[in-house]
């Protein structure tokens, strides 16, 4: 299920601004890759690159490739739509459809692509709701809003949604940002039981969660605002966060600069 990401020369642009220049990198599959650097370096411009999100905003393009086990995701024939179920998204803020079941928000994707059978959407909804480590909280109360969970089960039930249709890839920008401390910790657990099927990508301000949570963490800059943001480095974990090989990189996670 989990695909291997190619990123080469990735340049993208909001009109005239180019946002990140030249981006080139390798993310494996079944790994938790930590995107981090100072605020307004493009390291969400470079992950909504990765699911064809970008564009969504007027005058957003992107430059350069991103090769999917091999398959372009801006070749000129590609289905969009299939390149943003294959790459699933949980934003900085859960999102439910407020008004939605729980139940309906996790098959919403699924009734989108046309599954209409209510065994076959139950099974689905468990398994999904299983995955994102939420089916005990939520079990006897399918059929009640999603807006009426913490945040922190919200931000799972996103989850849910997002893997339900089976994603190869889910693409998180701060997932965790709008939670407490102990959703928190849920939520990265959930990230590490994740990769086990998933190639996962996440956007974090906090420097404790990339080291916890990733395998590789690419660390992204700017020279000044105005400038595009560009990939500093990009390495295992580990070796980022005792060991890294460029100063801005270690003035950064030693908090001497951003
Ligand atoms: N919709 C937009 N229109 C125009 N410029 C944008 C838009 N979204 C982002 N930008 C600009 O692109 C640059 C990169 O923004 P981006 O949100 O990718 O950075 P980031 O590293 O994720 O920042 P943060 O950590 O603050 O979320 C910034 O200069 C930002 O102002």
């Amino acid at each position: 299920m989990a695909k291997r990401i190619e990123a080469d020369n990735v340049t993208a642009y909001y009109g005239n601004f180019r946002a990140i220049d030249s981006v080139s990198m390798v993310i494996e599959r079944k790994s938790v890759t930590a995107l981090i650097g100072p605020s307004g370096c493009g390291k969400s411009t470079f992950l909504r690159s990765i699911n064809r999100m970008h564009e969504v905003i007027p005058g957003a393009r992107v430059e350069g490739s991103i090769n999917v086990d091999g398959h372009n995701v801006y070749d000129k024939d590609v289905d969009v739509t299939a390149v943003r179920r294959m790459i699933g998204m949980v934003f900085q803020r859960p999102n439910p459809f407020p008004t939605m079941s729980i139940f309906d928000n996790v098959v919403a994707g699924l009734k989108l692509q046309g599954v209409r059978r209510k065994g076959e959407l139950q099974v689905a909804a468990e398994k999904a709701l299983r995955g994102a480590n939420l089916w005990e909280e939520v079990k006897d109360r399918l059929d009640k809003p999603g807006a009426g969970l913490s945040g922190g089960q919200q931000q799972r039930l996103c989850i849910a949604r997002a893997i339900a249709v089976e994603p190869q890839v889910v693409l998180m920008d701060e997932p965790c940002s709008a939670l407490d401390p102990i959703s928190t910790l849920a939520i990265e657990d959930l990230i590490g039981e994740l990769k086990d099927s998933y190639t996962i990508v996440i956007v974090t301000h906090n420097m404790q969660q990339a080291a916890r949570v990733s395998d590789k963490t690419a660390f992204f800059s700017l020279e000044k605002t105005g400038e595009p943001g560009r990939l500093v480095e990009y390495d295992d974990t580990q070796k980022i966060f005792t060991n890294p090989s460029e100063k801005r990189t270690e003035d950064y996670i030693t908090g001497r600069f951003g």
